[in-house]
């Protein structure tokens, strides 16, 4: 039984004008995945090295099967860390490498390498053990520091973009492992990824942007649905429209489109659409819909996404089939699919939060203090 929380981390680093990480909590309950995504510097690393020890926070708690950890190194915290690089012993073997942790907790020479023939055995390099760490592939490495993070056999596994190194296809064989090894041992697991396919291997999400939480669910309610317009422009594939939300529609230069779930409260609010859900149609169609000027497109391999302009010079990204081609200068129509595609209003709200709860020594203006979900109409 292992279970890994941490609540309300502040975190600056020396030196620096802005706390990397804002009050920021994660629990990941027993056997279970939780992945963190955001965007560069948002403070994934910075979140998970506060939960491994490595980094002592300015303020809050880190509890490792519910008790508070602050205090200890993470040798002492029931843990392990698998980092991007695979950090080999290279005077060590295949075996030797992962018999490591055994033997530093006292297993017999014999019993450890049997250990280790059994993580390796995990891991697809059963046969491997006396091979030399530096003849092997980069994804043959991972393998061995994630069977070597196994055979540690402490509670908790941390993953610091663990796969970040390796090509498409070798990435996407360690996804198919990651999910053998789960239903093996179910260990606890939280991963920080920059990859969105990587972090759905979790039963849930958490987007980190500038250093807070902004949501934390599955990845298929985070596209169905992102709470803030940051989390949105981290997953891409969606437009924003700046307008204001009246009796359940969004009002703006693009005209009146429903809001989705019962609607926003009334205010300024951005219109998140999906861009595949607006198509174009010619001026002379006879088409409902707003009249618009291709601004310029953009090619994405099968798509191609064409940023347009309504009268008064405000934008909105269509994305379209290959093939559907629009020369920039055009005039248009811009149509949406299926008014019932879901699209939602995120409203923008300032406020000084409460700045009694802040940890000494932050000097955090209004705008740093807004609490991400006061943005959010959930
Ligand atoms: N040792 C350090 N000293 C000062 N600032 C740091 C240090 N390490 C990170 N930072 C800053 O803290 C913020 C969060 O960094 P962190 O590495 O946690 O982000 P990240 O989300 O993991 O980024 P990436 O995806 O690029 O790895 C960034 O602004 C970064 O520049």
């Amino acid at each position: 039984m292992s279970t890994l929380e941490v609540r309300d981390v502040w975190h600056r680093y020396p030196g620096a004008d802005t706390p990397a990480l804002r009050g920021a909590s994660v629990a990941v309950a027993d056997g279970e995945m939780v992945s963190v995504v955001g965007p560069s510097g948002s403070g994934k690393s910075t979140l998970l090295r506060v939960a491994a020890g490595l980094l002592r926070s300015t303020s809050g708690e880190v509890l490792v099967d519910g008790r508070d950890v602050a205090d200890q190194p993470t040798e002492r915290r029931d843990l392990t860390v698998m980092f991007q690089h695979p950090l080999l012993f290279e005077h060590l073997d295949v075996a030797g490498n992962v018999a490591f942790a055994p033997r530093l907790a006292g297993a017999r020479r014999r019993e450890a390498r049997r250990c280790a023939q059994r993580y390796l055995r995990l891991v697809h390099l059963e046969g491997m053990g006396s091979r030399d760490v530096t003849s092997l592939s980069g994804g043959q490495q991972q393998r061995v520091a994630l069977a070597r993070a196994l055979a540690a056999e402490r509670g908790a596994l941390l993953l610091d973009e663990p796969f970040s190194s390796l090509d498409r296809e070798l990435r996407a064989s360690m996804h198919d492992l990651l999910v053998e090894v789960r239903a093996a041992l179910a260990p606890t697991i939280l991963m920080v990824t920059h990859d969105l396919d990587e972090a759905a291997l979790a039963e849930s999400t958490v987007v980190l942007i500038d250093g807070s939480v902004h949501q934390h669910a599955s990845m298929v309610e985070i596209y169905r649905r992102p709470a803030t317009v940051a989390v949105a422009r981290l997953l891409g594939g969606f437009t924003e429209i700046a307008g204001t939300v009246r009796d359940g529609m969004h009002h703006s230069a693009w005209g009146r489109l429903p809001v989705a779930d019962g609607g926003a409260e009334d205010g300024a609010a951005v219109l998140l659409v999906r861009r595949e859900s607006l198509r174009l149609a010619a001026t002379d169609s006879g088409r409902a819909g707003l009249g618009a000027r291709v601004v310029r497109r953009r090619p994405t391999g099968t798509r191609v996404v064409v940023t347009l302009a309504g009268d008064d010079d405000s934008t909105v990204e269509v994305e379209l089939p290959v093939g559907h081609d629009v020369r920039p200068g055009t005039r248009v129509r811009v149509v949406p699919t299926d008014t019932r595609a879901p699209q939602w209003a995120v409203q923008h709200k300032d406020s000084p939060g409460n700045a009694d709860a802040l940890p000494p020594g932050f000097h955090v203006s209004p705008h740093e203090a807004r609490l991400p979900m006061e943005e959010t109409r959930s």
